[in-house]
């Protein structure tokens, strides 16, 4: 008995009984069907537009075509494009149905994000008849989504940065050294890499205490900072030891940077707590990637310049 009533119940029966807004257009591109929930969201009564060529009117200022036109109009991709650019993808479960996110900024009070599905509709001979477009608003999980990206973003930019001296850290070091190394054979352009270390640091600390040390730390971090190419990067190794790793540099040029740097940090004049003036000096350890360094073998040769310039008095740069 039940069955026989839900054979004979019509498409707007079916279409007003769903939470979801949706209309359907026939082969002329007209307006059939406008259900309730589609009513409710866009302000528009079915009274008003089915029979018109009126589905753009909720979502866009002027007239163009939804992606139900589209689909009746056996648009394919790539020539979606033109009107959802890398916003579409075909949908999982329906045959010859499109799905696509987008910002609808006319809608509500700031705009919203919806996400539509625009499947063909064919009859019993396979033949296309016209198009059903359904829609969800879906501006909450996007904004979702946003924050969480940002938090992404911010945590991973605190896991790479050295908080005192605002540097990347040592972790970061190693990944961009590799993909430098890597595009630098590949390009075949020079890489340099330094290594820099304050010097009898340990006494710094020691005769002045820690938190002299950190600003000592902080101020050659900025330095370092002020003296980058935008290509160039640098990062906090160690305690007091630092790194630069410096794209399509030379070995001399290089040097000639990070001699610019030591000298202007043994400038800095440092004022301790008590008043006492202080000078900083820094040795510097300069190397040249070739074509068979790893990245070890690269920190391995700055490293042993570094020691290098240590061992023969400090305050110098060696390579
Ligand atoms: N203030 C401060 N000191 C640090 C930090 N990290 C490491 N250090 C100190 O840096 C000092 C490094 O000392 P050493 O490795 O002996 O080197 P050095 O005294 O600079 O001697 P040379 O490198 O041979 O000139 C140690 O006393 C560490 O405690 C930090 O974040 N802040």
């Amino acid at each position: 008995m039940s069955k026989k009533k839900l054979d004979g119940i019509g498409v707007k029966d079916l279409l007003d009984n769903i939470p979801i807004p949706a209309f359907i257009i026939d082969n002329d591109h007209v307006i059939t069907h406008w259900n309730v929930s589609l009513e409710i969201a866009s302000g528009l009564s079915s009274r008003d537009v089915v029979g018109t060529q009126d589905q753009w009117r909720p979502f866009y200022k002027s007239k163009r075509p939804t992606m139900a036109d589209l689909i009746v109009d056996g648009v394919q991709t790539p020539d979606l494009d033109q009107f959802y650019a890398a916003k579409y993808h075909p949908s999982d479960v329906l045959q010859g149905a499109i799905m696509a996110e987008d910002f609808f900024p006319d809608i509500g009070k700031g705009g919203e994000w919806l996400s539509f599905t625009a499947s063909p509709i064919k009859d019993a001979n396979d033949d296309l008849i016209g198009a059903i477009e359904t829609l969800v608003v879906i501006t909450d999980r996007k904004k979702a989504e946003f924050e969480l990206t940002e938090r992404e973003k911010r945590y991973r930019e605190l896991s790479q940065v050295d908080d005192l001296t605002q540097l990347y850290n040592s972790r970061h070091f190693y990944n961009e050294l590799g993909t430098e190394l890597e595009r630098s054979r590949r390009y075949k352009q020079p890489l340099s890499l330094c290594m820099l270390d304050l010097d009898f640091f340990k006494r710094l600390n020691d005769n002045f205490g820690h938190p002299f040390g950190d600003q000592v730390l902080r101020k050659l971090g900025f330095l370092i900072k002020l003296h980058l190419r935008s290509v160039d990067s640098a990062y906090r190794y160690g305690g007091e030891e630092f790194a630069i790793i410096m794209p399509q540099v030379e070995l001399q040029d290089a040097f000639t940077a990070v001699e610019r740097l030591r000298l202007e940090l043994s400038e800095v004049v440092f004022r301790t707590a008590t008043g006492q003036v202080v000078n900083v000096s820094l040795s510097a350890g300069v190397a040249y990637a070739e074509g068979s360094d790893s990245t070890g073998s690269l920190v391995s040769k700055a490293d042993k310049a570094l020691y290098k310039a240590k061992r023969s008095g400090r305050n110098r740069t060696c390579y």
